[in-house]
């Protein structure tokens, strides 16, 4: 099969969070089993350009339509690790993706719609016709739309749409303009309640909306999640659509890439380790004490790696860091975000703890580090309000270190608490808490740091059921080429 992965973000290039990992191991896992997988992404300035084989121009001229006229591109070709990317580059004054950051402009959803647009003009003049379009969240919202309802009379018409939604709070509520813009121009159609217009903002285009009602297949990163999108608050109002389109939607637990997250073969650890050199991990955890300055003691570490947005459970996390250091533990956060009132709230606890032996904020972007943090914590903290799947607690079961999470989203799906779980022993691996609270936060804390003072061995158990998990992209792979096969023009 012809799939083409069409997405804002791509693991090592352009990663802002977990969407990245997805795209690029999906894509991994797609082609080992024999199929032809393209990736197109925007060519921003701020990319990991050392992390990119080979690049060179595809495509000199390609003029993609907008507003009433076009907008000069030239498309670029290169390898990710292994994977065939595309990067598309516009010429033109508003320079979409020369900003120095992947995200946070006012115009936002101008410089996705058009890059949407973009993916789909490239493919038809390229003469590319993949069986499959994955698209994902709402920068690409409007790829469905597009092949339906223009690139299909084209001749794109057997190309199929499956769109994967991994965080419903932004959906690209924007005004008609992004419709003018991508030759939408039939408003009255478009802009009503069975297509764009969302349910809520009765004045606004909403990209996400679009990308559901327009795509063949709808998914989103677990089936917790699927639940909680269709039948509580946590989809941020597309619960009737999704329940409207219930007979294309789905959810998927995500993968990780194991030659990417493996602390057997990790080049960016010291020390590298196995359910059967446990040990080693120890050497690990001294080099991340000697690289971030914390005092060599006999405590547990835990350890938070993630953006910090209000999904994540700000305030849980601040908390956890204070019972942490009240309880005997040390606390390693490694994270970043474009809020600024966030960013100063950790700022401040940074200066405020800068003196503290036993703690290491570290705010800002660093994918080396992260992967000495998971080799070398004894534990990690996910407080989050929602969340869709979570990598994080994967990654780190992986690497031998026991989550703490809230039972929200995909965190269900892949930790089953080691005292209340109804798993049998050998599948319990980690820590599970109810309440966003914090009185939640610290009932599950006080169990982590009491096994790992009272009952090493037990927790050593327990850190090797955690790394006996298969969270690869095995199954998930297989899933989507179900549902590829299954929406497939045949
Ligand atoms: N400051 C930093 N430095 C280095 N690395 C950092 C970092 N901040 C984050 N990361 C890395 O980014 C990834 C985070 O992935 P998650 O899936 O846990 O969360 P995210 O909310 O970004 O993803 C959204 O999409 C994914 C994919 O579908 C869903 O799993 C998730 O629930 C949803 O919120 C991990 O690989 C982590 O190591």
């Amino acid at each position: 099969m012809y799939i083409v992965q069409i997405a804002p973000e791509c693991a090592p290039v352009a990663k802002v969070g977990g969407l990245a990992d997805v795209i690029f191991g999906l894509s991994r896992e797609l082609e080992i089993r024999g199929n032809e997988v393209h990736i197109i992404l925007p060519k921003y300035d701020c990319m990991r350009y050392d992390q990119i084989w080979g690049l060179q121009v595809s495509m000199r001229d390609l003029w993609v339509p907008w507003y009433n006229s076009a907008i000069h591109c030239t498309v670029w070709f290169g390898f990710v690790q292994g994977r065939k990317c595309f990067f598309i580059e516009p010429h033109s004054p508003e320079n979409f993706f020369n900003r120095g950051h992947f995200y946070g402009f006012q115009d936002d959803v101008s410089r996705f719609a058009f890059f949407s647009k973009a993916a789909l003009e490239f493919m038809l003049k390229d003469n590319r016709r993949p069986d499959i379009i994955h698209c994902h969240d709402w920068q690409t919202g409007l790829v469905p739309v597009l092949l339906f309802e223009q690139y299909a009379h084209a001749g794109m018409g057997g190309s199929r749409a499956c769109y994967t939604i991994h965080n419903f709070k932004h959906q690209g509520l924007t005004g008609e303009y992004a419709l003018w813009a991508t030759g939408l121009t039939n408003i009255a159609h478009y802009f009503n309640y069975d297509r764009l217009r969302d349910n809520f903002n009765h004045t606004a285009v909403n990209l996400m909306k679009g990308g559901v009602v327009y795509s063949n297949f709808v998914t989103t990163v677990s089936p917790t999640h699927s639940h909680e999108a269709r039948f509580t608050d946590q989809s941020s109002g597309l619960g009737p659509v999704l329940n409207t389109h219930q007979g294309k939607f789905g959810g998927v637990l995500n993968g990780i890439d194991y030659d990417i997250w493996n602390p057997e073969i990790d080049p960016h650890i010291p020390e590298r380790y196995g359910i059967e050199t446990l040990d080693s991990k120890y050497v690990n955890k001294e080099a991340l004490r000697d690289r971030l300055w914390l005092k060599k003691d006999y405590k547990p570490i835990i350890a938070y790696v993630g953006r910090l947005d209000s999904q994540k459970g700000v305030n849980l996390i601040s908390h956890a860091i204070f019972y942490a250091l009240r309880n005997n533990a040390q606390f390693v956060l490694l994270g970043s975000s474009p809020d600024p009132h966030i960013n100063q709230h950790f700022w401040n606890l940074k200066r405020h703890l800068n003196d503290s032996p036993d703690c290491h904020l570290e705010l800002g972007f660093d994918e080396e580090l992260s992967h000495l943090i998971y080799a070398g914590s004894d534990m990690i903290i996910m407080p989050s309000l929602f969340e869709p799947c979570g990598l994080t607690q994967m990654i780190a079961l992986k690497y031998g270190t026991v989550p703490i999470v809230r039972e929200v989203g995909g965190l269900k799906d892949t930790v089953f608490d080691k005292d209340y779980s109804h798993k049998p022993w050998e599948e319990r691996n980690g820590y599970v808490f109810q309440g966003a609270d914090n009185a939640g936060v610290e009932s599950a804390m006080h169990r982590a740091i009491a096994l790992w003072y009272t009952y090493p061995d037990d927790f050593r158990q327990l850190v090797t059921h955690g790394m006996s998990c298969d969270y690869s992209w095995c199954r998930p792979g297989q899933d989507y080429l179900n549902i590829y096969e299954h929406i497939r023009c045949k």
